[in-house]
């Protein structure tokens, strides 16, 4: 990719005798949306921590918008949005006050009222943070993540503490960032939550890049084969197939009509992840 937002090279991570990241390498178009998953202990955290310049790496080489992090300078961290997984607020300022103190720290802010509109606490906005419930906390972490306007905007399990209704506002909102041109690296365990979002998904085990790709085409053919579940009697059958309307068809012949409890099912994103990490399944490395 030529204007990578995010360029990643054989990036490893020691600590101690354990490799946390292993020799990971991937790209982050700009303006894509990207979600990073794999499970507890994986290495996700400690990428993402050394894209944002928390953390060293032991090899390898990571350009964020350009930049090395272990170089960045608070010009560059202006470029960033970070929402990181727990933070520390300042919980006696209210929630006005907390957004207009960050949006001075940035030199194109957004207006700090439709920040607030947009992750929706306007009704709580001269409450103070610390009188928040924790999904209404988490709604404060996101709006100063977007205050000043990042090119590239972190996402670390975002939403969790949401409601079911918070949560589908917080994908809007995500996708007006991304009709705006944000590139976005979402880290998230709501497998659900990547496939309403992601452009591309990136699966790490281990340390290591297991899988990447495209969603739509994400896992390859095999995982991604829809079965057609019907009841024969009293006995539930399945049967995996690329051409269910055809089986169904013949099915149907067969049983003179629509069996019954006919359904077809195609793998979500969460069955393809979890048939990849529970077999360490190793896909295509394609980038
Ligand atoms: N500061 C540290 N010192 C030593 N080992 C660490 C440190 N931070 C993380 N690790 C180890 O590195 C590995 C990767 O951890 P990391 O936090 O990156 O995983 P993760 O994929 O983000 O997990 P989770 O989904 O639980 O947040 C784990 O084995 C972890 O125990």
């Amino acid at each position: 990719m030529e204007n990578a937002a995010v360029r990643v090279r054989n990036l490893r991570k020691l600590y101690g005798s354990n490799s946390a990241v292993d020799d990971v390498s991937f790209d982050i178009e700009q303006g894509e949306t990207f979600a990073l998953l794999g499970p507890n202990g994986a290495g996700k955290s400690t990428t993402v921590e050394i894209l944002e310049g928390y953390r060293n790496r032991t090899s390898g080489d990571v350009s964020v918008v350009g930049v090395d992090p272990s170089d960045g300078n608070l010009a560059w961290r202006a470029r960033l949005g970070i929402v990181l997984q727990s933070t520390g607020q300042a919980a006696s300022f209210t929630v006005r006050e907390q957004l207009r103190q960050f949006a001075g720290y940035y030199p194109r802010p957004r207006n700090v009222e439709e920040v607030i509109a947009a992750v929706g606490l306007e009704e709580k906005a001269t409450t103070q943070i610390s009188k928040l419930s924790g999904g209404q906390q988490r709604r404060v972490d996101v709006a100063l993540g977007i205050i000043g306007r990042p090119e590239l905007l972190f996402l670390d399990e975002p939403t969790t503490g949401f409601d079911p209704q918070a949560r589908r506002e917080f994908w809007d909102l995500i996708r007006q960032l991304k009709r705006e041109g944000t590139t976005i690296l979402l880290t998230t365990h709501y497998l659900d939550e990547a496939a309403q979002l992601a452009d591309r998904v990136a699966v790490i085990n281990h340390g290591k890049l297991q899988a990447i790709g495209p969603l739509d085409t994400f896992g390859g053919e095999k995982a991604r084969m829809p079965v057609v579940h019907w009841r024969e009697g009293d006995q539930r059958r399945e049967h995996r197939t690329s051409e269910p309307w055809a089986f169904v068809s013949a099915l149907a012949d067969r049983s003179g009509g629509e069996p019954p409890e006919l359904e077809i099912r195609r793998p979500t994103l969460e069955d393809i992840y979890l048939g990849m990490v529970a077999h360490d399944v190793k896909e295509e490395i394609q980038q």
